[in-house]
């Protein structure tokens, strides 16, 4: 640690990690156990997304598997061609929407490798059994494919039968060589592919998106956390989201499912108090015949609006989610507005890095005065405004992929569905206490995150096994001791 903190640059303390992690992965893991928070903006959100942006400038070695168009017909060839056999979980991106940064095209690659590292770190499954995957089908993005450094494909993204093609072969290959049980999450695909993927794969393979799934969970805890501390249910409020891709319909979809188990009523009834905003303007019946299939459920009843003030102004709602990757976009108008509608306004910025943050927490703190329910995708400081001290809360789905895949792996599940969703939800919101939410939190620290991954895994195991999709037999008694004696410590073993 001592040799991290001397390096002031952050992107040189992710090349030092990143180095260590090749050397000598055991301390690499002890390092980010017990320096979470420290390290965590380092491997992860902010500095991972410049990483990738310079990923072919700071390439020292391959630290995942790459597979391109080039080799379509023998996919599986390659998978047996990584040197560890017992593969638990698959984190695979096509690099397309990495972060909010983009199409970045194979040099994605930090992604997987980043999320699979806190896989380990966070959520205890062993190195070995983690196997992170780009594949390469090309790049839109002309100034990479511009730059002499760029590792990827020199060529314009496949689209259409040639991109389904190759994925379905990969999709077919992972499960002929590591079977039924491999967790597969993809991770920062385009929306156009997201949603079709998860579509097509879920009912045959252990598919998870963590962009709409794992986001959506985390939110939903967050704002369950808030409501047992600040009063009221889920159906009293109002939500407007700013951004309806992955994220923002991912949320909007699990809200509406836990209202209505919430409230006993129909999803279509649950799906009128929320609100959502895209790049053309607020989503209104008028637009429904030209929006994509995912946005349709929440094309209410309205006179068209361009801005997101305007629709503030109209909609009054209580929570303002934000997941359209344009930072500054909570302008102090933004916040003024949603502070003179309501006593404590529930803001989040989710979307990453930094600098596509909608506001920083400073921001929503003092055009609040002090009164919001901040939440950010990206970490920011502890704020001190009118002499009291405020911690903004993180909300990002690294508080639940870790111990949602834990749970997947050591209970055996062959599928994932939304039920399993909601658990991991619930469990993160239970371990939220009164002192965090006096503090400004909606989620435990990240110092805990061990423990906090523990639980989220026992649930979601729990949930497999009531859903008869968990393989691994019998059903342990205790499932909290079990997760916690099946993670991974980086320990030195004594072989005498
Ligand atoms: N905190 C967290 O855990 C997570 C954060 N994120 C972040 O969320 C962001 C978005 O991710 P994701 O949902 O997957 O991306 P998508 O591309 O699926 O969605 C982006 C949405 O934002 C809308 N949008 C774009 N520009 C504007 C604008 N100027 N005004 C209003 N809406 C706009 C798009 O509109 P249209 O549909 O019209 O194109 C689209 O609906 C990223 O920055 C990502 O890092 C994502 C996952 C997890
Ligand atoms: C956190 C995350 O998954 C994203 O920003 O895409
Ligand atoms: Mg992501």
């Amino acid at each position: 640690m001592q040799n991290v903190r001397q390096l002031e640059v952050p992107l040189q303390r992710y090349m030092f990690l990143m180095d260590l992690q090749e050397r000598n992965e055991r301390l690499f893991y002890k390092l980010m156990i017990d320096n979470v928070e420290e390290l965590l903006p380092v491997v992860y959100t902010p500095t991972v997304g410049e990483a990738c942006q310079k990923y072919g400038s700071i390439f020292r070695r391959s630290q995942g598997l790459y597979i391109s168009l080039k080799d379509k017909g023998r996919v599986l060839e390659l998978l047996r061609n990584w040197p560890e056999k017992s593969i638990q979980v698959i984190v695979v991106t096509d690099g397309e929407r990495i972060l909010g940064l983009g199409d970045l095209g194979c040099q994605g690659m930090g992604i997987p490798v980043g999320k699979l590292a806190l896989y380990t770190a966070l959520g205890g499954v062993r190195p070995s059994a983690c196997l992170p995957i780009t594949i390469d089908v090309g790049t839109n993005n002309e100034e990479l494919l511009n730059d002499e450094f760029y590792i990827g494909l020199r060529q314009r993204r496949a689209t259409g039968q040639e991109y389904t093609e190759l994925l379905d072969e990969f999709m077919v290959a992972v499960k002929q060589n590591y079977g039924q049980k491999v967790l597969v999450q993809f991770e920062d695909f385009a929306n156009h592919n997201a949603f079709a993927l998860l579509d097509k794969y879920k009912a045959t393979h252990l598919v998870f998106n963590d962009d709409i799934q794992g986001t959506a969970a985390v939110v939903l805890a967050g704002l369950m956390a808030g409501l047992k501390f600040a009063g009221g249910t889920l159906a009293d409020h109002t939500f407007l989201f700013f951004g309806a891709g992955e994220a923002g319909t991912g949320i909007a979809e699990l809200v509406a499912l836990e209202i209505s188990m919430q409230s006993k009523t129909s999803q279509e009834e649950a799906h009128k108090n929320i609100w959502l905003v895209d790049s053309k303007g607020l989503i209104v019946s008028s637009r429904k015949d030209s929006i994509q299939p995912f946005k349709k459920l929440y094309a209410h009843e309205h006179e068209p609006v361009k801005d997101l003030l305007s629709a503030i102004k109209d909609i009054k709602p209580t929570a303002l989610i934000g997941s359209a990757g344009v930072g500054q976009s909570f302008t102090k108008e933004v916040i003024e507005a949603m502070s003179s509608i309501n006593k404590r306004p529930i803001i989040l910025a989710l979307s990453n890095p930094t600098s596509k943050s909608e506001c920083t927490a400073e921001q929503a703190y003092s055009w609040s005065q002090g009164r919001a329910i901040f939440g950010s995708g990206s970490p920011f400081d502890p704020v001190k405004y009118n002499e009291k001290l405020f911690v903004p809360a993180q909300a990002n789905n690294a508080y639940i992929f870790p111990g949602f895949g834990l749970g997947v792996v050591i209970s055996g599940a062959i599928r994932v569905k939304d039920d399993m969703v909601l658990a991991a939800a619930e469990a993160l919101a239970e371990q939220v206490t009164a002192e965090h939410f006096d503090k400004g939190l909606i989620y435990p620290p990240f110092s805990s995150i061990r423990k906090i991954s523990t639980n989220i895994a026992a649930r979601v195991a729990a949930k497999a096994y009531d859903l008869g999709l968990a393989s691994h037999l019998p059903r342990p008694k205790d499932l909290v001791k079990y997760a916690e004696s099946c993670m991974y410590s980086p320990i030195y073993r004594s072989y005498r």
